[in-house]
């Protein structure tokens, strides 16, 4: 069902805050022309938690509308469990393939409680993956009960316990299914970690990355299927490590430096919305910086890149 690089599209917002829909039309477009293999819309990457209901539906009709078919489009839903599901009803309105379950807010869980929200916030007809992050801890048993669900088709992990993300892949293959169950590997900047989940069995990420450097991103990509150890140290020491290290610089700079990396591509972005803040400008020189040197390391065979600037 996913082939390919996941792609996480920002939400665009106009000079007066409103959200973009034009541009994220064309944000969405490229990455997909440029070969994401499906995309998640209004997750993390997309300001979910900053998006009011209406908003929500229009962005989510806009990046269906923009990808017609050609891969699946999920969206972000969560937080209280009657607006995670009042989300999830508005993601099937509007025609997504299925939901990315986000965690609740401001309230510690247990696994049985978990369970319920997920089976409570999702639709028993739209497909939903779970997202194991924040105060949404699953254990073994847990993961196994949500996977149980029929609507629930996937597990993606921003945890990054590989302890008890290998003990819960087992797991859910052993008492669940078999082979269709779908991990992820959620982690931010997730580049930087898939060489571990990989080989714990979790073939599929997210990559925040691809929204602002798609060339680095697939290159990336094609070098873990191809097995290429040199293009894959190569792009982790010129552009995911500088990355990884500037993301911890400022909090919420797992999604405002992607946005400033979106600006720096040559596309609007309108900043982010509270409690986001901007990326400083001594940390958009940076990247500016990381972007250069991450081009400059791909080999020579990577096709020019649609989406950056030129270079
Ligand atoms: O909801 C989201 O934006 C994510 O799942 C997180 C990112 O895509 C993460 O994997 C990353 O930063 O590469």
């Amino acid at each position: 069902m996913f082939n390919g690089l996941l792609f996480f599209p920002i939400t665009p917002y106009l000079d007066d805050g409103e959200v973009d829909l034009d541009e994220l039309a064309a944000h969405i477009g490229r990455g997909v022309d440029a070969g994401a293999g499906g995309v998640f819309v209004a997750c993390g990457t997309g300001e979910f938690s900053a998006l009011e209901p209406g908003e929500y539906g229009e962005v989510v009709r806009a990046a269906v509308a923009a990808i017609g078919g050609r891969v699946p489009v999920y969206a972000g839903a969560g937080g209280p469990v009657r607006t995670a599901r009042r989300f999830s009803d508005l993601a099937a309105a509007a025609g997504a393939d299925g939901v990315l379950l986000l965690p609740p807010y401001l309230t510690e869980a247990s696994g049985p409680g978990l369970v319920a929200y997920v089976r409570e916030a999702t639709r028993e007809d739209l497909p939903a993956i779970v997202y194991n992050r924040a105060n949404a801890r699953f254990d073994e048993r847990s993961a196994v009960a949500v996977a149980q669900l029929p609507q629930v088709i996937g597990f993606k992990d921003g945890a990054g316990d590989l302890d008890l993300m290998s003990r819960i892949v087992r797991a859910v293959r052993d008492e669940v299914d078999h082979n269709s169950f779908l991990f992820f590997n959620g982690m931010p900047t997730a580049e930087v970690t898939q060489r571990a989940y990989r080989a714990i069995g979790v073939p599929l990420y997210s990559s925040a990355a691809f929204a602002f450097a798609p060339r680095i991103a697939l290159g990336y990509y094609d070098a873990l299927e191809a097995g290429d150890l040199a293009t894959l140290e190569a792009l982790e020491r010129s552009f995911y490590h500088p990355l990884a290290r500037l993301r911890a610089r400022g909090a919420g700079y797992a999604v405002s430096l992607i946005k400033a990396g979106v600006e720096l591509a040559g596309h609007p972005s309108g900043g982010v919305r509270p409690p986001l803040t901007e990326v400083a400008p001594e940390h958009r020189e940076e990247l500016a910086r990381i972007l250069a040197a991450g081009l400059d390391a791909l080999p020579d065979t990577v096709a020019a890149d649609p989406m950056t600037t030129g270079r």
